[in-house]
């Protein structure tokens, strides 16, 4: 039985290829889960970009609505400025004031009222139906602001309680000066908040989002939904204040609120007629998510993939590690095999006691070598050997001993043979052989000599023996080179020989050389 290696080294890459199949699964997970991130990412910033400008036109479109809103009082104020100063160059009319102003308030939703208070800030004009008695408006900041105020220009100013109604307004004033500019009094409309309150009310805000309108000094003037103790707040510590107008009229930005402390994307426009500015707020995390929700079904699947990813990895870790295993089985059952066919080998053609041929390789060598002498023309010659008085030696040492006597005639044997070409074999019992191809019949003689002293020099004790030692003795037979000779007939000569040799006393050395006596 002969089983062939296919791979002489087992797989040596087992721990590599289990090492780029992690490593290329740990890049594949990398890769997908960058690109996820990424375009979640960017998604979310272009969120915030669209979520930057619809804040910024909100606050635009508020400040444009604001500032029409105090374009038309102001267009109010100036239409009874007019009429005031005719009549300050004769006699003031009240009541003819008034009327006007009721027209007017009429005409205006915004507006809570008009009024005109004298240089001493007693009530001239009103559109209220009845001016209250005995209530002096000099103390007003708008007073004050207009008293010192030479410009004809409108004053916006902090909300304030209406003392007629006690609602929350805004005053808008203008300065009444005579002919030489003197000071003769103030103008003044007042702007419900209630007006800002209802109009931001339309906008549909989440409810922590914002809706600021702000004196140009930082003064809330109305914030949605803030309740109205916010209202008068001082943002000036705002980044609005300390950085975006700074550089700026209209833009957005996100930091956190000075109102409530809130995190928020601001859009923001500063008016350019009048010093008010607006600005609208989406509060970050509402918008987080919102936007968490929109994306659900997208980052659901981006870890549905990954998931995936890991799972086939794993999934194919396992099967190339049990193929791995089942691989290295294969290549240990191989190699036993291999021991196996090596093993079996050995025991075909070796003798398992002393290690030299055994009796099927001599014949089959025997014959290879006779074929050979035949077709070469090469002498062959044949020594047969048996040890001397083997029985007694066994009967008086025992057959364990037998064995190692054995065994020490065998390594004589090898010892002998030098060449490669040359056999020793041990041809049955105690009776050993050496096949010496290309040998002549002296070259025999010669070298059955050398074995038989060999043996004799080893000195092994066999005090059944006449020479009280272990001898042997040898028959030597050298085939005819003119003719062919079968291998029975070979080892019948080296036989006779042998026979001869233990008749004529052992310890010795007999030869026939075939081409002689056959001549
Ligand atoms: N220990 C041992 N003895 C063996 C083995 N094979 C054969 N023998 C013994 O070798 C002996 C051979 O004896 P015989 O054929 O009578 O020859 P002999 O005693 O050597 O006498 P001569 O050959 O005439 O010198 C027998 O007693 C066998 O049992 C073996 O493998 N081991």
């Amino acid at each position: 039985m002969q089983f062939k290696r296919k791979m002489d080294k087992p797989v040596s890459s087992d721990g590599g290829l289990l090492k780029s199949i992690v490593l290329s699964g740990l890049l594949l997970l990398i890769t997908v889960a960058s690109m996820s991130i990424w375009t979640l990412r960017e998604d979310w910033l272009a969120t915030v970009r669209q979520t930057q400008e619809s804040a910024m036109n909100l606050a635009l479109s508020q400040s444009r609505q604001a500032e029409d809103t105090f374009l038309q009082t102001e267009l109010s104020l100036r239409q009874v400025q007019r009429d005031l100063q005719l009549q300050l160059a004769t006699r003031i009319q009240g009541a003819d004031l008034s009327n006007t102003m009721r027209e007017l308030q009429r005409r205006l939703p915004q507006l809570h009222g008009l009024f005109y208070y004298d240089q001493d800030g007693k009530w001239i004009a009103t559109s209220a139906q009845r001016a209250p008695n005995n209530i002096n408006n000099s103390d007003r900041e708008y007073f004050t602001f207009q008293r010192h105020n030479r410009r004809n220009s409108v004053h916006i100013g902090p909300v304030i309680n209406s003392r007629s109604t006690g609602d929350l307004v805004i005053p808008v004033s203008l300065r009444v000066s005579d002919a030489s500019g003197g000071f003769k009094g103030v103008l003044l409309a007042t702007i419900k908040v209630d007006f800002f309150r209802r109009f931001y009310s339309y906008y549909e805000l989440g409810a922590r989002d914002v809706l600021v309108l702000m004196l140009a000094d930082s003064t809330v003037l109305y914030a949605r939904p803030m309740p109205d103790s916010y209202i008068g707040k001082n943002l000036s510590a705002s980044p609005l204040f300390q950085e975006m107008l700074a550089k700026m009229d209209r833009g957005s930005g996100q930091w956190k609120s000075v109102l409530d402390g809130q995190a928020r994307i601001f859009g923001f426009a500063r008016s350019d007629r009048y010093p008010i500015i607006v600005a609208a707020g989406y509060n970050s995390d509402d918008l987080f998510h919102v936007w968490v929700n929109r994306r659900a079904q997208d980052i659901l699947l981006s870890i549905i993939l990954l998931l995936t990813i890991l799972l086939l990895g794993v999934f194919q870790l396992r099967q190339a590690r049990s193929v791995l295993r089942y691989q290295q089985e294969l290549t240990q059952l191989r190699d036993e095999l291999h021991s196996a066919n090596l093993a079996l080998n050995q025991l075909a053609h070796v003798d398992g006691l002393t290690g030299l041929a055994n009796r099927r390789e001599f014949d089959r060598f025997l014959h290879q070598a006779l074929a050979h002498a035949a077709a070469s023309g090469k002498p062959l010659t044949l020594i047969m050997m048996d040890i001397d008085f083997f029985k007694h030696y066994n009967d008086t040492y025992g057959h364990i001993a037998g064995d190692k006597c054995l065994k020490a005639i065998a390594e004589v044997l090898a010892s002998v043979v030098a060449r490669r070409s040359d056999i020793a074999a041990r041809y049955g019992g105690e009776e050993f052989a050496l096949i010496l191809p290309d040998t002549p019949f002296d070259e025999g003689m010669t070298i059955a000599h050398r074995v038989v002293e060999a043996v004799r020099i080893r000195q092994l004790a066999h005090i059944s023996s006449p020479k009280g030692q272990v001898t042997i003795s040898a028959g030597c037979a050298t085939t005819a080179t003119s003719a062919t000779l079968s291998a029975v007939k070979l080892l019948e000569y080296a036989d006779h020989a042998l026979y001869r040799a233990k008749r004529e006393g052992r310890d010795d050395v007999k030869g026939i050389n075939i081409d002689e006596s056959q001549a």
